[in-house]
């Protein structure tokens, strides 16, 4: 079904998850009054109560959006994941209904990685464990299991812009790093490449988690693997839940052999702050267990509030794709006076020829014309000079076969 565009006063806005008070400055500065902002997830059911009539959806890593409610997303223009993670949305069903999706994908980056610093020393000396007994009274004055971090070696795998990150770091503090990563990348400073992921695990004394959830990464850490890893070695998962094998994990650490863990990411994490939190590491004492907090510092957040709101807002005024994950890559200059149209299809031969075939038959003027496609998606942008009935236009639009979504902008409307 195909959509047209809205005075910016109509366009609904939902954010989830206590998205920054910065996305709620740059929606007002942009010209978009209609924003409802709740503090928690919602569930697929509540979802399919509310999408019907929500123009911009933003969330964070706890909203999953399946392909059931995106097709229930009948007036639905773009979503901002106002995080890192995009793989709670089901971004091929997103571009089915011509959805473009965008992220943060640098803002907590250094948020992630100063934990990961800070559980590498508070692991490595025993700290949790210590400190729980203190608070029960206790008094464990020993040196037992407490190493310095200096020389130790520290295993990243994936070694992306968290990875290298925390490389940099620990290097800076006299660790060796080595690091494995499907694909080939540079060393930072010493590191080391691994060639493979058992070399990696057989080799660190901490070994932390840096990839996607994808499903190659799926319980990439099983039992085997943590048995790879040195005997009373650490782990640490800051990337996501269903990266480690939780069951196995809890196993290897109740026999000594991971002496300790921190963990941030679970396969099953709670919706909203008020519900119960399961896990087979719940009692474990040398686990380091955190709610999702790794991208969760007041800065990232502000970073984060104004870098996935300029985004949508781009989108929705100028239809701007630079940055969606999902999405041909479509950057487009303001062109004023011109009334612009979006047009989202499948990407199959004659599409293009009669969408123009559309224009020239109302004899209107081109003023210019943006396209990028993919295998499967094609994304064009039609600037159109002088009269037009928008709503006959949009209408025939609509009717070319393999059509989207099609939308259009008003000339004087961006960005007022
Ligand atoms: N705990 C948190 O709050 C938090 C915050 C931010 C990000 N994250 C998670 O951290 C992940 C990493 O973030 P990033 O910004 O560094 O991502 P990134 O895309 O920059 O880096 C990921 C790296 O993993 C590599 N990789 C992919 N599959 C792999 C595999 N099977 N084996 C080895 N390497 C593989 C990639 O090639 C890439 O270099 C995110 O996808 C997100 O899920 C969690
Ligand atoms: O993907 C991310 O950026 C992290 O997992 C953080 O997610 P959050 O915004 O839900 O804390």
């Amino acid at each position: 079904m195909t959509k047209l565009s809205l005075s910016k006063d109509k366009i609904n806005i939902l954010l989830l998850e206590g998205v920054h008070d910065n996305a709620i400055s740059e929606f007002a500065g942009g010209g978009y009054a209609t924003v409802e902002r709740l503090p928690h997830a919602l569930d697929e059911g509540e979802l399919l109560e509310r999408i019907g009539s929500v123009h911009i959806l933003g969330i964070r890593s706890r909203t999953h959006l399946t392909a059931r409610v995106l097709e229930a997303a009948q007036k639905l223009i773009t979503v901002g994941c106002f995080c890192i993670g995009t793989n709670q949305v089901d971004l091929k069903a997103a571009r089915r209904i011509g959805v473009p999706v965008f992220n943060a994908p640098y803002s907590n980056t250094r948020s992630v990685a100063e934990l990961v610093i800070g559980e590498i020393i508070m692991l490595m000396r025993g700290i949790f464990e210590k400190s729980q007994l203190v608070h029960g009274g206790g008094w464990m004055k020993s040196a037992k299991n407490s190493y310095e971090i200096r020389g130790k070696t520290l295993g990243i795998v994936g070694y992306g812009h968290i990875g290298t990150q925390v490389s940099i770091l620990a290097e800076a503090m006299g660790m060796k790093v080595r690091f494995y990563d499907v694909l080939k990348k540079l060393a930072l400073g010493n590191a080391q490449p691994c060639s493979s992921l058992e070399e990696l695990l057989a080799s660190s004394d901490v070994v932390t988690l840096h990839v996607p959830d994808t499903p190659q990464t799926r319980n990439m850490m099983g039992e085997r693997e943590l048995r790879t890893m040195k005997k009373g070695s650490h782990l640490i998962n800051a990337a996501r839940g269903q990266v480690v094998d939780i069951d196995a994990l809890a196993a290897a650490m109740a026999d000594g052999h991971i002496l300790g863990a921190a963990i941030d990411v679970f396969p099953k994490e709670p919706g909203s702050d008020g519900e119960v939190f399961e896990s087979p590491l719940r009692g474990i004492r040398s686990a380091i267990l955190t709610p999702h907090i790794g991208g969760s510092t007041l800065e990232a957040q502000a970073n984060i509030g104004s870098e996935v709101a300029q985004k949508l807002l781009e989108y929705s005024d100028n239809g701007s794709t630079v940055g969606a994950v999902n999405f041909p890559q479509v950057g487009l200059p303001v062109h004023e006076g011109c009334t612009r149209f979006l047009h989202v299809h499948e990407n199959r031969p004659g599409v293009l020829r009669k969408i123009n075939e559309v224009f020239s038959g109302r004899n209107l003027n081109i003023a210019a014309q943006y396209l990028q496609t993919d295998p499967e998606l094609g994304y064009v942008v039609v600037d159109v000079d002088g009269d037009v009935d928008e709503q006959a236009l949009a209408n025939e639009l609509r009717e070319v076969e393999g059509t989207l979504k099609t939308r259009f902008l008003y000339p004087g409307r961006r960005g007022e």
